[in-house]
């Protein structure tokens, strides 16, 4: 963001002061849009300011709230002579119309406590403390206050408003910068307003837990402009993590240069399935990855359990694999072109043998959940193995399983911002097994080594706590081998598996199991124009 304001200012598209200005102007507009019902009743606001241009725009929404009539109360949290030039100018323009309270007298439990049924309790909070320029944990007696300040004024009291970010959020990666063990922020928010794009930290770990919901406000930055005029930018906005979109293009199977399409032609994905009692995974990654288009499936399972895969299975095929031997002759077929281990596999020696051959075949390979798990201990070997075809797809135990130290840095708790995120982590991970590495939860980040990184996070209105169920995360496995048989790029199968994935779960609502994924797809592809 600095960079790219710095671009515009240097191009002489905008000043500080008019980015402000809008910063100010977007916030009041994305409040009254999205609670009409503030402008009736009495209309009061507090705000808090804080040391930097986050303030800045604090100062602007007082003046501009008081144009429209409305109380305003602002505080100040640093010195108005060192605020940086634009929020300096802006604390100046609203100190001639308006009192400004500094910190040291907030004490809201005084201020407020008995505020709460009259006619100057506030109906807006809007925190302007910190945005993207935060560097270290809150102060103790700032997080009190604000703690206290939660006390006085209850979540759904006064609506609570968050410019650019909550204060004590880091931007970078989504995670609390609070003093000492707190591990929460001490103000969750209705709104968060954002400029020009929403930051990683809107989207990954506790943001979305701390955002409430985000409104993105258009403050005249160009960046296809920029791209263009500043190729010293390029590099910056070329590394920038990108958001999972969907890809009807990628998708859509035939086509114009291919109508007549045959079975073949769409791939053949082969899943490998565990023993008696345990196939259930292995099918539920098959069933997705042929809904998701792959032209043929095959579960290859141990003998044992032939039987009961044959009583399940109609438009998948099934054939017998009793370890890596067997999975070496099964390659043999060199139509089988994308492979799915792990779901349902069991954790030991076989599967690692597996694998191992699987590995060495050189096809493009999702290995998931068992098949990461017995690597726990021994990640070197597998490392060794792997390719950049390859799509690892842990959940957060398997990977503090594979990376332990890297998972690690993400579990402490931060000391300074930017804080270590799970863009970072995941970028890590993929740079050392030198393959992509889907870290999946509610914010699953896929990074290719020293490549693309996408953020898929099921949340705000793509939230679906309901996909957290047992067996989501193979037909996911299975979707991504689906995109895999059909010659799509890995990092863009990953992708748009996550998205669908996610997508299907939307379209169901609560009450979602596994099984239901994969049969939603068609669903989901007439939607977006497959
Ligand atoms: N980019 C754009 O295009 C636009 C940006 N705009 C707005 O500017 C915001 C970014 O402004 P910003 O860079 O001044 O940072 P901001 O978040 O106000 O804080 C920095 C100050 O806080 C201080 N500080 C940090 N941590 C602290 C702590 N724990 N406890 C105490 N102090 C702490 C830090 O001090 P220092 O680290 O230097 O000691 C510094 O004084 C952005 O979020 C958006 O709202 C819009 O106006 C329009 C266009
Ligand atoms: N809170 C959540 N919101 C949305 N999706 C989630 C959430 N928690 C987990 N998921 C997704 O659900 C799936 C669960 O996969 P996984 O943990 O492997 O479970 P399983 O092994 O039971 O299939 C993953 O795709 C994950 O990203
Ligand atoms: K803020």
């Amino acid at each position: 963001m600095r960079a790219i304001e710095q671009a515009a200012f240097d191009g002489g598209s905008a000043t500080g002061i008019e980015l402000m200005e809008r910063a100010g102007q977007g916030v009041v507009e994305a409040i009254l849009s999205a609670y009409p019902d503030v402008e009736q009743g009495h209309r009061h606001a507090l705000i808090l300011c804080g040391p930097g241009n986050n303030g800045g725009d604090g100062f602007v929404i007082a003046r501009l709230l008081q144009e429209r009539g409305w109380g305003v109360e602002c505080f100040l949290y640093g010195e108005a002579i060192r605020l940086p030039p634009d929020a300096r100018a802006n604390h100046d323009r609203w100190a001639a119309v308006g009192p400004v309270v500094a910190f040291n007298d907030w004490r809201f439990g005084l201020r407020y406590g008995v505020r709460m049924t009259g006619d100057v309790a506030p109906t807006v909070l809007i925190d302007a403390l910190f945005g993207t320029g935060l560097t270290r944990p809150l102060d103790e007696p700032l997080d009190r206050a604000l703690r206290e300040l939660d006390a006085a004024f209850p979540k759904g009291t006064a609506l609570r408003v968050a410019v650019d970010a909550p204060s004590g959020l880091c931007m970078d990666s989504g995670r609390p910068l609070a003093p000492g063990p707190q591990e929460e922020l001490p103000l969750r928010y209705d709104l968060t307003v954002s400029f020009h794009r929403r930051k990683l930290g809107h989207l990954l770990a506790e943001g979305p837990d701390a955002c409430g919901s985000v409104k993105v406000a258009d403050i005249g930055l160009d960046q296809a402009a920029l791209r263009a005029s500043r190729p010293e930018l390029r590099e910056t906005l070329a590394a920038a993590v990108t958001e999972a979109a969907p890809r009807a293009y990628e998708l859509r199977k035939g086509g114009e240069d291919n109508p007549g399409g045959h079975k073949y032609d769409y791939g053949h994905a082969l899943v490998l399935s565990g023993g008696p009692g345990r196939t259930g995974a292995a099918r539920l990654a098959a069933r997705g990855a042929i809904r998701v288009g792959a032209g043929l499936v095959t579960v290859a399972a141990p003998g044992s359990a032939m039987a009961e895969c044959a009583a399940h299975l109609t438009a998948i095929m099934l054939t017998r694999c009793n370890g890596a031997s067997d999975l070496g002759a099964v390659l043999e077929d060199e139509r089988l072109n994308a492979l799915c281990l792990g779901p349902g596999l069991g954790v030991g020696s076989a599967t690692r043998d597996m694998v191992i051959t699987a590995l060495g075949s050189r096809r493009r390979c999702v290995l998931d959940a068992d098949a990461l798990t017995s690597f726990a201990g021994s990640a070197p070997t597998l490392f060794a193995h792997l390719h950049s075809r390859v799509v690892l797809t842990p959940h957060a135990g398997e990977f503090a399983r594979l990376f332990p130290d890297i998972w690690r840095k993400l579990a402490e708790t931060p000391t300074g911002g930017p804080a270590f995120s799970k863009v970072d982590a995941t970028q890590e991970a993929a740079a050392r097994a030198g393959c992509i590495v889907l870290f999946k939860g509610r914010d699953t980040v896929i990074a290719e080594p020293g490549g693309r990184t996408v953020v898929c996070a099921a949340a705000y209105d793509r939230a679906t706590p309901w996909l957290a169920t047992a067996g989501a995360g193979d037909v996911l496995s299975g979707m991504i081998t689906g995109l895999l048989a059909r010659d799509i790029w890995p990092v863009t199968a990953a992708e748009i598996a996550t998205w669908l994935h996610v997508e299907a779960a939307r379209t169901f609502g609560p009450g979602l199991i596994a099984t239901d994924i994969p049969d939603l797809l068609p669903g989901v592809f007439r939607a977006i124009g497959v």
